[in-house]
């Protein structure tokens, strides 16, 4: 059985108790069997029938869970820097949407790669993303917009699952844009959608959640509930880009459709705190696309005083946030979000998976988990955040097997 030891400051972000309790132990080890976790505690106190194994030596450095990013784009086709400047000029992300560039862009650049090119792009994303520490992602399809091209997208997606040491969620995201082919005729696209892409998406078993953009600019409340509601009959679980940019009752309607998250959220009301809190939904804080869109940053702190579990994620995709840097996203959101290191780090392991629905198996150090951790070059969570330098990462373990 092989243990990490010598771990100076283990967090081991057990999902009990509140945002900040991130559950650590001093001086401790770890204990795997295959891709599981047999026992953690105090390197003083492991039992000798643990000891049997390969050993390894964390040097008295930090050990956290593997990280969770919980929502990415990552397949896509080409990428938009032209955008990133016009922005900094002074364009809004609406007004380059909708002079045609915006996700329609990389819409037609999508559709004109391959599964394959699309592979290789974003298996080449993984790798560094796993450099970080992260050891699971989540991976929405949505720059295909018809059926033959969400399924091209969560194809990739497949064959990263299954090619790539790292855990991965796969989310189809039909709704978020009207394509341009159903431009005048939106109602098409949304009948589409709940008559043929997500029974033919849950029936190819290639995505297990259904997200959609709910924004006035997007898909308006009755529109994401009909969609949502026709993706729960199908069996995919709901999750939605809601209250990015304008408050438009994005909270509200995820906590009605029980959806597993509702990310942006940087416009989010009052009421629709108090429903999140009371439905169990998670917040995920996504603070480089309000960087990279020059937009006011989300006050998380308003959400965990609610009651809402916080997760943070990195939206990496080409427009909005073309970076997959998790621990800056982490540092964004204790510095802009107002969450502490530690309320930070729970929501980049715990809370992430619970996003995803996967906190039954990932984000935190417990027996009978996968053995997902990554060792960092720094004492403390505090330290690791006050004095950023990234990632950190010494080295990282997915499934039992050290990969970085
Ligand atoms: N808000 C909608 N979707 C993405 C942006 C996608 C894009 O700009 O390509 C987001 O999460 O920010
Ligand atoms: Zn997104």
């Amino acid at each position: 059985m092989p243990v990490l030891k010598n771990i100076g400051y283990l967090a081991t972000c057990k999902d009990k108790g509140e945002q900040d309790d991130i559950h650590t132990i001093g001086q401790a080890a770890i204990a795997w069997e295959g891709d599981t976790i047999k026992w953690v505690g105090e390197e003083a106190s492991i039992p000798d029938q643990y000891v049997r194994g390969k050993i390894y030596d964390a040097n008295g450095k930090m050990v956290i869970p593997g990280l969770v990013d919980c929502h990415t784009h990552l397949a896509f086709g080409g990428w938009r820097p032209d955008e990133f400047e016009m922005r900094v000029r002074g364009e809004s992300y609406l007004d380059i949407a909708q002079a045609g560039g915006g996700i329609l862009s990389t819409v037609k650049a999508t559709r004109e790669a391959t599964e394959n090119e699309l592979f290789e792009k974003a298996s080449g994303f993984l790798e560094e993303i796993a450099k970080q520490g992260v050891t699971a992602v989540e991976c929405k399809s949505g720059y295909g917009l018809s059926l033959k091209h969400e399924l091209k997208t969560l194809r990739v997606y497949k064959r990263l699952e299954e090619e790539s040491p790292l855990h991965i969620a796969p989310t189809f995201l039909g709704a978020h844009t009207i394509p341009p082919e159903y431009k005048e005729n939106r109602e098409a696209y949304i009948e589409l959608l709940i008559d043929e892409m997500i029974p033919a998406v849950a029936e190819s078993e290639l995505a297990d959640f259904c997200d959609i953009f709910t924004e006035e600019s997007a898909f308006n409340i009755e529109e994401s509930r009909k969609i949502l509601l026709a993706a729960k009959v199908a069996g995919l679980i709901p999750k939605l880009h809601a209250d990015q940019l304008t408050s438009c009752g994005g909270a509200e309607l995820a906590a009605e459709v029980e959806a597993a998250s509702a990310d942006h959220l940087e416009k989010v009301s009052e009421q629709g705190i108090k429903d999140m809190a009371k439905a169990g939904v998670v917040g995920v804080t996504l603070p480089l696309a309000s960087l990279y869109t020059q937009e006011e940053p989300l006050n998380c702190r308003k959400l965990v005083d609610g009651g809402v579990d916080v997760a943070v994620a990195t939206d990496f995709n080409p427009g909005s946030a073309p970076t997959y840097d998790l621990p800056l996203a982490m540092m964004l959101t204790c510095n802009q979000g107002r969450l502490t290191p530690a309320e930070a780090l729970k929501g980049a392991t715990v809370y992430a998976a619970k996003a995803i629905k996967r906190n039954h198996k990932i984000g935190s150090i417990e027996p009978g988990k996968s053995a997902d951790f990554a060792v960092i070059d720094a004492p403390d969570p505090n330290f690791w955040m006050y004095h950023y330098k990234g990632a950190n990462c010494v080295t990282s373990y997915v499934s039992g097997q050290k990969i970085a």
